[in-house]
């Protein structure tokens, strides 16, 4: 509760739980309306309903406060912190060289943004492949320092003992197979996976593999959509989430910074820009140093007064001072 309260009376925007706490943030705060009903927490069974009912599962990558509380405010289903953390914010040139203290870092700081949706932390490269207990440790500091409610981890069969591990450990686990991006080395490029009918059926084995350990959901990368489609009807409970895998899968993902147009890199055929932010940025940096070349801004609305009569007082005690400090100056010369 105390820290509830000091997030309130901070000049932070109010966590959506605080509504009841405070007027001030109440009335100044549209999306915090209280004549709204606030979201319900989404949970695994949550989405194991949304599956069953057919209804599309939304997940979309956050890396700070303000883009989890965006997935928060206008609903999205599952939070990712995705490695792509690496590339689009923090300018690496790829999730290989992503640390664990830096995932931590970026979903302690999504968490506090983060009331409804399930929040979901990708498990760096590295971190899970030498041991199944390695990955619990790193799980549970991304679980406990990062306050994230599940992993992601990339890989088939091979990882199959990790998800047992984090699973009996109590720690959801995402799956993530088809293009696994932290192995793009590996697999000379970031290429679509399972188009030949071996390949598929490697890419069915592992999905089933990771069900059966326990994964609560599936990632397919860049995977040809019939057979995104198949893998999704097999799987028994846990719903696929897809990524250049067609409209069948049962729910999307895309990284954030795809949707918003602010990533200038390479654009994977799979990705839809939905808006322009970088437009609206360029905008706004543009008018910014206009205004202030021109001296448009700011005006007196956005300048501070002193209080009525200091400004005379002031420079009295200024013509004083210089007088002083003319007087020392002859002293000393
Ligand atoms: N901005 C961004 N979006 C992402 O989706 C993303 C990242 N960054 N960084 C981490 C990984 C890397 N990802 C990638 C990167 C490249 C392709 C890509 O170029 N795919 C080819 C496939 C070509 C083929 O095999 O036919 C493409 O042209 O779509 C796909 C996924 C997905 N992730
Ligand atoms: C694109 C999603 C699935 C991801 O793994 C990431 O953001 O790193």
């Amino acid at each position: 509760m105390r820290v509830l309260l000091g997030l309130c009376s901070s000049r932070l925007p109010c966590h959506p739980t605080t509504r009841f706490l405070s007027r001030r943030c109440m009335s100044v705060r549209p999306e915090d309306n209280p004549a709204a009903a606030p979201r319900r927490k989404v949970t695994i069974e949550h989405l194991h309903k949304l599956r069953r009912a057919g209804t599309p599962i939304t997940m979309l990558t956050a890396y700070d406060f303000p883009t989890a509380r965006a997935c928060d405010a206008h609903g999205v289903d599952i939070t990712l912190v995705g490695d792509s953390l690496a590339q689009v914010c923090l300018g690496l040139p790829s999730t290989t060289r992503l640390t664990l203290p830096e995932m931590v870092h970026h979903t302690r700081a999504v968490a506090r943004g983060t009331t409804a949706p399930l929040l979901v932390a990708d498990m760096p490269f590295g971190t899970y492949h030498a041991s199944p207990a390695d990955a619990v440790r790193s799980a549970v500091r991304l679980v406990r320092d990062g306050r994230a409610e599940a992993v992601k981890l990339e890989g088939g069969s091979e990882v199959v003992p990790a998800v047992r591990a984090l699973t009996a450990a109590g720690i959801p686990v995402m799956a993530h197979v088809g293009l696994l991006p932290q192995r793009h080395a590996m697999l000379s490029g970031y290429r679509v996976q399972g188009r030949d009918a071996p390949a598929a059926l490697a890419l069915l084995r592992a999905a089933l593999a990771l069900e059966d350990a326990g994964a609560f959901a599936v990632v397919l990368e860049a995977v040809p959509h019939p057979l995104a489609a198949y893998i999704t009807r097999r799987l028994r409970r846990a719903p696929t989430i897809g990524i250049g895998a067609g409209a069948e899968t049962d729910g999307q993902v895309l990284v954030w910074d795809d949707v918003m147009g602010t990533w200038g890199g390479h654009q994977a055929k799979f990705v839809r820009r939905f808006a322009d932010v970088a437009g609206a940025v360029e905008g706004g940096v543009k008018s910014y140093l206009q205004a202030v070349r021109e001296r448009t801004f700011p005006v007196a609305a956005e300048s501070y007064e002193m209080a009525e009569g200091e400004l005379e007082k002031f420079m009295r005690l200024v013509e004083e001072e210089a007088l002083l400090s003319s007087g020392v100056g002859e002293t000393e010369s």
